[in-house]
């Protein structure tokens, strides 16, 4: 095919940026005949930056205007971290590609200390996520949790402006923008067990496109899309949005695959953890098992709470 150009819708942050660019890089020297441009979008997600995520309807916020572009012939595709990326796509639109993943862990990030542990009582912890947050009060239970919002470079100035003790982000992000030096320390699972998807960038584009989805193909990282479909096949089981914190990590084991799932209350007053084992093939009805059994457990209960209060 003679010189296709593929252009990437993009919210603007650096992260995201960097994400697009990654796509780039690797598609032109994938394809010699290949032009990929980026389009630089605002989402609404970008627009309403102080209300917190978890009022404002979450995930779709940041991605629907990409969609839209696509789906109006703007754009060809969109790149995604896969945390981000809601479990249903719009007619015709559809995720075929997840790259290889970068490390999953959360980062712990201080100015002062190396590790959650070490804080002292009444100390403040930034996050935007009810899923650290959750199982951080129901370690640390002496530690205030403050909302956190913002891209990576305003979580980074807040925290240096001293209204936070320590904060945690995905080391993911720290890596690309290469910040690794702000990593004090990583949270391993069984401290904080990973957003379904963290780690991962995926590619959305129109499913109609048969050429675009041969160029794309090569992109696609076998073992990270089984552990990825896996994770969100759990959250998709518990019908969870992010108004309930709920953590999903799977890794492979030669043709196994252990998927472990958390759900809690985000006080931290109430944490249900649960494992399962199973071919990697089956990635999806192991998560869908795993949220049964956790609906079982108890989180039912809390899905309850958290959408009637
Ligand atoms: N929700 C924000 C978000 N979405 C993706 C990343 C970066 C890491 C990744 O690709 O999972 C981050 C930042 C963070 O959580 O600290």
């Amino acid at each position: 095919m003679a010189n296709r150009i593929i252009r990437i819708a993009t919210r603007k942050s650096l992260l995201a940026l960097w994400q697009a660019h990654y796509v780039k890089e690797r598609l032109e020297s994938l394809h010699s005949d290949v032009t990929v441009e980026l389009v630089p979008m605002t989402t609404k997600g970008d627009v309403l930056l102080d209300t917190p995520l978890s009022k404002i309807g979450g995930k779709g916020l940041f991605i629907k205007e990409l969609e839209q572009a696509m789906l109006d012939g703007r754009a060809d595709i969109a790149v995604h971290s896969m945390k981000d990326v809601p479990v249903e796509f719009p007619e015709g639109l559809g995720l075929t590609v997840i790259c290889e993943r970068e490390d999953p862990r959360d980062a712990f990030v201080s100015n002062h200390y190396q590790t959650l542990a070490e804080l002292p009582a009444g100390a403040v912890v930034g996050t935007a996520s009810l899923r650290r947050e959750c199982q951080i009060r129901a370690r640390y239970p002496h530690l205030e949790v403050k909302t956190l919002r913002g891209n990576v470079q305003t979580r980074l100035r807040k925290l240096d402006d001293g209204e936070y003790d320590a904060i945690i982000l995905a080391a993911a992000g720290l890596k690309r923008l290469e910040l690794d030096d702000r990593i004090a320390g990583l949270l391993s699972p069984e401290d904080s067990l990973p957003a379904n998807g963290q780690g991962a960038v995926g590619i959305e584009c129109r499913l109609d496109d048969a050429e675009l989805l041969e160029l794309l193909a090569p992109l696609n990282d076998r073992d990270t899309q089984l552990r990825v479909e896996a994770e969100r096949a759990m959250n998709h089981g518990l019908q969870g949005g992010c108004q309930v914190p709920i953590g999903s990590y799977a890794l492979l084991e030669g043709d196994q695959l252990w998927l472990r799932g958390l759900v809690g209350r985000p006080d931290g007053t109430k944490v249900l953890y649960d494992e399962i084992r199973g071919p990697a093939e089956q990635g999806r009805t192991l998560g869908a098992e795993l949220a049964k059994r956790l609906l079982a457990a108890g989180a039912d209960q809390i899905l309850a709470e958290v959408y009637s209060s």
